[in-house]
C-alpha cells in the first residue's frame, strides 16, 4: 500500500486549493414513507476536494447517511447528479470506500481475510492482496491480529479492521458513517486521535475524508469543514470552516467558540436566527412561520427530561453554557439537543452563542409548583405543538374517545412509521402531563381529560 506524504513531506494542499474529487449537484432523495413518498434530501450541492476532511453533521433523520450513500454510489439519487472526478456515477463510486458504525465484518473470516475482501472484489491477485492487507493492518495498529477472528476482538480492534478494510483499497475518498459511535468513550477518543495523527503525517492512503456524525465536538475536532444538514427534508443549512491547528485543543477558546456557533445554528429550529458567527460562511433556507403537523415534529423529549433541564438552568441563574452543562452531566453536548429543542419550541428558552437562556415563561415553568407548572405547560403546548393541538381539537369535536389510529393515519402523510410512533409517544406524554387528555393503551384511545372538557 502506497503511503505518500505530500511532495515537501509535510503540508497537504489547503482544502480550497484541492482538486474536486466528488461533486453532488441538486441531489434529491425520496423514500417511501408509511403513506406517501417522503423527501429526505432536497437540492444538495456539495463538493469534496483533495486534502480536506468534511464532516456531515445533523440531527438524527436529517439524511446524513443517505447523502453519504448517494456520494458513495451505494444508492442512486432520485434526481440530480453525483460525479466522481467529473464523471457522473452509474453505480458504486470507484473512488470511495466505506467504514460503517457497526463494523460490518464477516465473522467467519480472519482479520487478514476481512481486510483482503475489498481487494478481492476488485480482482487483485492473491499475493498482492496479502501484501497490501498486511501493510494496512500494520498502518492501523492491528499487527499481530492477522489470524484472529472478529469475535476475539474488542469493539475498538474490530473497528480498526473496518478501517484497514477500507484503507487497503486506497480510495480517493474515505467515507465514514458514525465510525466511533458504537465504541466506548475512551476507545473512540484513542482511535480518533490515531487517525488524525496518520492524516497529519501524510501516511493516510486517501486524499479526502467524509465523516458522518451527529456529535458536534467530533466534527469540530476532526474536520476542516463542517457541513450542517437541516431536517425534513435534508438541505445544506450552514457550512463552518474549522481553521484550527491540529492536534486540536478541546479546551481552547477558539474550539469553544466554534462548538457554540454550530450549536447555535443547530438549535435554531430551521429558522435562521443566528447572528454572524466566527467560521460561519453560509446559511440555508428559513422555516415558515406557521407551525403545522408537517413542519413541526415534536422533539423526542419527555416532560421529565425537559423539566429537568429547565430546573437545572434555573438553578444556574436562568442561563448556562450548554457545552459546560453537558460536561457537568457527563453527556455529549448533542445529547441535550431534544430537550433544548423542546424548551425552545415551547417558548421556555432560547440559545444564544452557546448559552441556554430561560425566557420569563421558562423561568416561571421551572420555579412553579406542580399544578402551576402543568397550567403553564398546557398553555405552551397548545400554542406550539400542532400534534397536541390536533388531538385536543379532535376530541372536543367528537363526543367520545378517538382511536390512536386516526392520528397515526394523518401523521403517515408526513412521517415514516417509526417517526409516527415517536410523534404519538411524545404527544401522549405531553398531553397527559398537561392534563389535556388521557390515553388508554389497551384500546389505544385518547379521551378528553375532565379538566380540559369543562
Ligand atoms: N431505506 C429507507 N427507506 C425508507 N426510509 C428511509 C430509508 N433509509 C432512511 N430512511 C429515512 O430517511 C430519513 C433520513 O435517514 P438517514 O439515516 O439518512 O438520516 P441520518 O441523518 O443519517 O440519521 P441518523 O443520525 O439517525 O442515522 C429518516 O427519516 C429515515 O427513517
Amino acid at each position: 500500500m502506497a503511503t505518500s506524504p505530500a511532495a515537501d513531506g509535510t503540508a497537504r494542499p489547503r482544502p480550497a486549493d484541492g482538486e474536486v474529487l466528488l461533486a453532488a449537484e441538486a441531489v434529491t432523495k425520496t423514500y417511501a414513507g408509511a403513506d406517501a413518498e417522503l423527501p429526505v434530501l432536497a437540492g444538495i450541492d456539495l463538493e469534496i476536494r483533495a486534502g480536506e476532511i468534511v464532516a456531515l453533521l445533523g440531527r438524527s433523520g436529517s439524511g446524513k447517511s443517505t447523502l453519504l450513500r448517494c456520494l458513495a454510489g451505494l444508492i442512486p439519487a432520485s434526481s440530480g447528479t453525483v460525479a466522481y472526478r467529473g464523471k457522473p456515477l452509474d453505480g458504486a463510486n470507484p473512488g470511495t470506500a466505506m467504514v460503517f458504525q457497526t463494523f460490518a465484518l464477516l465473522p467467519w473470516l480472519t482479520v487478514q481475510q476481512n481486510v483482503e475482501l475489498g481487494l478481492e472484489a476488485r480482482g487483485v491477485p492473491a499475493r498482492e492482496r496479502a501484501e497490501a492487507a498486511l501493510q494496512a493492518i500494520d498502518l492501523i495498529g492491528l499487527d499481530g491480529f492477522e489470524s484472529a477472528y472478529p469475535k476475539e476482538l474488542s469493539g475498538g480492534m474490530r473497528q480498526r479492521v473496518g478501517f484497514a478494510r477500507a484503507l487497503v483499497v486506497e480510495p480517493d475518498v474515505l467515507m465514514m458513517d458514525e465510525p466511533f459511535s458504537a465504541l466506548d468513550v475512551l476507545t473512540a477518543e484513542n482511535l480518533r486521535g490515531e487517525l488524525m495523527e496518520l492524516w497529519e503525517s501524510g501516511q493516510f492512503p486517501t486524499r479526502a475524508v467524509v465523516l458522518v456524525t451527529h456529535n458536534i465536538e467530533e466534527a469540530v475536532l476532526m474536520a476542516d469543514r463542517v457541513v450542517l444538514l437541516g431536517s425534513r427534508p435534508g438541505t445544506l443549512r450552514a457550512t463552518f470552516d474549522v481553521p484550527l491547528e491540529r492536534p486540536r485543543d478541546r479546551n481552547s477558546p477558539a474550539f469553544d467558540a466554534l462548538i457554540d456557533a454550530v450549536y447555535q445554528v443547530m438549535t435554531g429550529r430551521e429558522k435562521d436566527t443566528a447572528p454572524h458567527l466566527p467560521g460561519r460562511t453560509a446559511a440555508g433556507p428559513t422555516e415558515p412561520d406557521r407551525r403545522t403537523l408537517a413542519n413541526t415534529p415534536l422533539p423526542r423529549a419527555s416532560v421529565d427530561g425537559l423539566s429537568g433541564l429547565a430546573e437545572i438552568v434555573a438553578q444556574h441563574g436562568d442561563h448556562c453554557d450548554l457545552a459546560d452543562l453537558a460536561e457537568e452531566l457527563g453527556l455529549e453536548v448533542d445529547d441535550l439537543l431534544p430537550q433544548v429543542d423542546a424548551l425552545d419550541l415551547l417558548g421556555f428558552s432560547f440559545v444564544r452563542e452557546g448559552d441556554l437562556l430561560l425566557t420569563p415563561r421558562g423561568t416561571a415553568f421551572a420555579r412553579a409548583d406542580v399544578q402551576e407548572s402543568k397550567r403553564i405547560f398546557a398553555d405552551a403546548v397548545l400554542e406550539a405543538a400542532p400534534l397536541v393541538r390536533l388531538v385536543v381539537t379532535t376530541l372536543r369535536r367528537t363526543a367520545g374517545p378517538v382511536r390512536a389510529g386516526f392520528f397515526r393515519d394523518l401523521l403517515a402523510h408526513h412521517y415514516t412509521s417509526e417517526q409516527v410512533t415517536e410523534q404519538l409517544e411524545t404527544a401522549t406524554d405531553w398531553g397527559r402531563y398537561a392534563e389535556l387528555y388521557a390515553y388508554d393503551a389497551g384500546p389505544e384511545e385518547y379521551a378528553l381529560d375532565e379538566a380540559a372538557a369543562s
